[in-house]
């Protein structure tokens, strides 16, 4: 130990993860520009939206996550009980959010990926891999919350219903194919390329929104507007990204025509969030996290 590490302050597990989960929120919002979404320029297809609420939204997040992370450490595995204590911590957060924002939705979406991913991740920190952390994750969501409210009259559970597609719970459940098969390996591709980290990200971005079925676009803009996110993203990629002169003139189209359609992809936001969260847990524990 050296004069430096023996005055750093300990960190917990928790507040490590919570700090992870938020500064990819942070992160997230910051990142422009992005089609339809908020960023540093503006609040893109939306009229109740802006980056300062953005921002204080994920940071009153923080104790949600850190809660999560706890909650794992407690119960030591994946079954019902943590299931059950991460579900009335994310119902908790979503209420904390809402008062936050009075009343405006930025983070549904986002407590549940990366509450989950926060809590797979306490669970084993000596596998902090992409794919085991999703892998846990998905185990968690599988199980059936008993308190959950079941309305089913969410934006999400609606477009599900009358398209026929898989909304954000089946994302987790699937183990995030998003984030682990487009986006973390459309990140390294694009770093790879020497296109600097902001175009990398949102190259990343892009490359969940050529899949996606993102609910959030589908309520407002329907199948067509699904449609034309998904063709305009693969557009910006095809022509070599947002580094890339080609792609960032396909980038402003895309962004015109969301604009247009009213159509903002609030689902591929927070995977996105869930890429930067899982592309920095990779590296592994700080030295200064002390005893959790
Ligand atoms: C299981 C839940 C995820 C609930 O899911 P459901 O689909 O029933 O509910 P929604 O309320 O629609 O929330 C889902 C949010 O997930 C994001 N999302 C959308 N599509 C996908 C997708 N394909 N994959 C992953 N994630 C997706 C999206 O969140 C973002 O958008 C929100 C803003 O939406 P927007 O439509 O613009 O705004 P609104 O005000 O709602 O509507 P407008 O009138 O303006 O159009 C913003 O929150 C972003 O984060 C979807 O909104 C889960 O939430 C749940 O059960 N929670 C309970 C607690 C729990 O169990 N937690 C467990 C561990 S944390
Ligand atoms: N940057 C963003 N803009 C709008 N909705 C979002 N949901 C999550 N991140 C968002």
């Amino acid at each position: 130990m050296n004069a430096l590490t023996a005055i750093q302050p300990k960190l917990s597990l928790g507040d490590w993860l919570a700090d992870l989960a938020v500064d990819a929120l942070i992160d997230e919002a910051d990142l422009s520009p992005k089609p339809g979404l908020v960023d540093r320029r503006g609040s893109g297809a939306h009229t109740d939206l802006h980056l300062g609420l953005m921002h204080a939204s994920a940071l009153a997040l923080w104790p949600s996550f850190k809660a999560m992370a706890e909650a794992a450490q407690q119960r030591g595995e994946i079954a019902l009980q943590l299931r059950e204590d991460v579900g009335r911590i994310g119902r908790e957060g979503e209420q904390e959010m809402l008062r936050v924002t009075g009343g405006v939705n930025t983070h549904r979406g986002a407590i549940w990926a990366l509450g989950l991913l926060s809590t797979a991740a306490a669970l084993d920190v000596n596998m902090l891999a992409p794919e085991q952390v999703a892998l846990r994750a998905a185990r968690l969501a599988l199980l059936n919350d008993r308190a959950a409210p079941v309305t089913g009259d969410s934006h999400g559970a609606q477009v599900c219903r009358l398209y026929g597609v898989h909304g954000a719970r089946e994302e987790a459940q699937l183990g995030f194919p998003a984030v682990i098969q487009q986006a973390l390996p459309q990140l390294a591709r694009s770093r790879a390329a020497g296109a600097g980290e902001q175009n990398a990200r949102l190259d990343a971005l892009l490359a969940i929104m050529t899949q996606l079925a993102d609910t959030c676009v589908l309520y407002r803009a329907g199948m067509a507007g699904l449609t034309c996110m998904q063709s305009g993203a693969r557009a910006v990629l095809a022509a070599g990204g947002c580094a890339s002169l080609d792609g960032r003139r396909l980038l402003r189209d895309l962004e015109r025509d969301m604009l247009r359609l009213r159509a903002s992809p609030g689902g591929a936001a927070d995977l996105l969030a869930a890429t930067l969260f899982l592309d920095r847990l990779q590296h592994g524990l700080p030295a200064q996290l002390g005893s959790h």
